[in-house]
C-alpha cells in the first residue's frame, strides 16, 4: 500500500515463506528502488536504545571523537564537513561514525572503534547483537529477492539453490563492506528561511542493500523517484505494531543493480530539511554488502536475461564488490 504523502510502498514480512511477498517486495524495489519493511522482529525499545547509544556517542567532546578518526578501511569518526556523498557538491554537514570490517560471527568490527563502546559491556554487547539481527534482516530479504527473481540454481547436482544466488555471496568470515553507520545532522538556526539544505549531497549507495532507521520529527530523507522524475521526501511512518519498531525504509545499492542488469533500481537519494526543524536529525543505517570477492556478474534468471542497459556487463570481465567499493569511497573521500 501507498498513501498521498509517501512515495513508498509498505511490504509486510510478517510470513516470510508467503511466495506473493517476494513478488511484492520484487515490485516496489523494481519501482522506486525503496520500500518501508514491516513485519520485521525490531522491538521499538531496541530501536530507541540504538539511537540513544548514538546520541551518546555525538554528545562527547570533539578532542575524544577525534582520537579514532575515519580512514580508508571505512572505520571511524567522520567529522562535519568531511564527506562528500555528492563529490560536485559541498561537504556535507553532518558528523558520522561507521563500524566496519564487521565478522558476521560475532557482529563485532575490525576496525579502530571509541574505547567508549568498548569500556562498557552491556553497550558494546548490543550494537554487535543490532549488527547481527540488521544482517539477518538483510539476508532474509535477499532470499526474498531472489525467490521474486526467479534466479534459477543446480540444487539438485549438489550446488546452490536459486534462492540462495544473493545468501551464499555472504560468507559470515570473509571480509565484505558491510557497515554500521551513525549519522547526527544537528538543527540549523541561521538562514531561518525555511529553505530546506541539502545535508548529505545526492548519491546511490555502493553495497547491495541498505537498512534505514529515520526518527519522528527528525525527516530529511529524500529520493530521486524513478516513477516521477522529481526529488520525493520519505516521511516517518508511525509502527503498525504494538511494541514493536516502526517500519525500516530498505532502499536498493549499486551491487544489486549491477547484478540485476538495472531491474532493481538503485535509487538516488539525498538528506535535505527546513531550518525551521527544531530537532538535530539523527539516523542509523546499516550498509550490506557481499563478500569482498563476489564477482557483479548478472544473475541466472529469464526476467533478466533481455535486459539491456545500466549494469549490463557486455564481456566477461566482471569487477568485483571491493573494487566498486574501493572507487566509490576514493570519490566521496577524495583520497
Ligand atoms: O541519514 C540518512 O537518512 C541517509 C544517509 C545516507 O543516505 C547514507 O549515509 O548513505
Ligand atoms: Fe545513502
Amino acid at each position: 500500500m501507498t498513501s498521498d504523502n509517501n512515495p513508498l510502498t509498505t511490504v509486510d514480512i510478517s510470513y516470510l515463506d508467503d511466495p506473493k511477498i517476494a513478488k511484492e517486495l520484487l515490485d516496489a524495489l523494481v519501482s522506486q528502488g525503496f520500500v518501508f519493511i514491516d513485519g520485521h522482529n525490531f522491538q521499538a525499545s531496541e530501536v530507541d536504545k540504538i539511537f540513544d547509544i548514538s546520541k551518546q556517542f555525538f554528545k562527547l567532546p570533539l578532542d575524544y571523537k577525534r582520537k579514532f578518526p575515519f580512514d580508508s578501511s571505512n572505520s571511524g569518526y567522520i567529522e562535519f564537513n568531511r564527506e562528500n556523498l555528492d563529490p560536485n557538491a559541498k561537504k556535507d554537514f553532518k558528523e558520522g561514525l561507521n563500524f566496519s570490517g564487521i565478522d558476521f560471527t560475532t557482529g563485532g568490527p575490525s576496525g579502530a572503534i571509541p574505547d567508549w563502546f568498548v569500556e562498557e559491556q552491556e553497550r558494546y554487547t548490543f550494537v554487535k547483537d543490532m549488527t547481527l539481527k540488521l544482517n539477518k534482516l538483510a539476508l532474509d530479504l535477499l532470499l526474498l529477492l531472489a525467490k521474486g527473481l526467479e534466479i534459477e540454481g543446480n540444487d539438485k547436482e549438489g550446488g546452490v539453490p536459486g534462492a540462495e544466488w544473493f545468501t551464499s555471496r555472504y560468507k559470515p568470515t570473509s571480509k565484505s563492506g558491510s557497515t554500521l553507520r551513525f549519522l547526527h545532522y544537528p538543527a540549523q538556526t541561521t538562514n531561518n528561511n525555511g529553505d530546506g539544505e541539502v545535508r548529505a549531497g545526492a548519491h546511490t549507495d555502493y553495497g547491495s542493500m541498505t537498512l534505514l532507521f529515520q526518527k519522528k520529527n527528525q525527516e530529511g530523507l529524500e529520493i530521486y523517484s524513478p516513477v516521477s522524475r522529481k526529488w520525493e521526501k520519505v516521511p516517518f511512518v508511525d509502527s503498525t505494531k504494538p511494541g514493536m519498531a516502526p517500519p525500516i525504509i530498505v532502499n536498493i545499492g549499486d551491487l544489486l543493480s549491477y547484478w540485476t542488469a538495472g531491474l532493481l533500481k538503485s535509487t538516488i537519494h539525498r538528506v535535505k530539511f527546513s531550518n525551521l526543524q527544531t530537532e538535530d536529525r539523527y539516523s542509523v543505517v546499516f550498509f550490506s554488502h557481499p563478500s569482498d570477492e563476489t564477482l557483479l556478474e548478472p544473475v541466472p534468471s529469464k526476467l533478466l536475461r533481455d535486459r539491456t542497459g545500466r549494469g549490463v556487463a557486455k564481456d566477461t570481465e566482471y569487477i568485483t564488490a571491493l573494487q566498486h567499493l574501493e572507487k566509490k569511497l576514493a570519490n566521496t573521500y577524495g583520497y
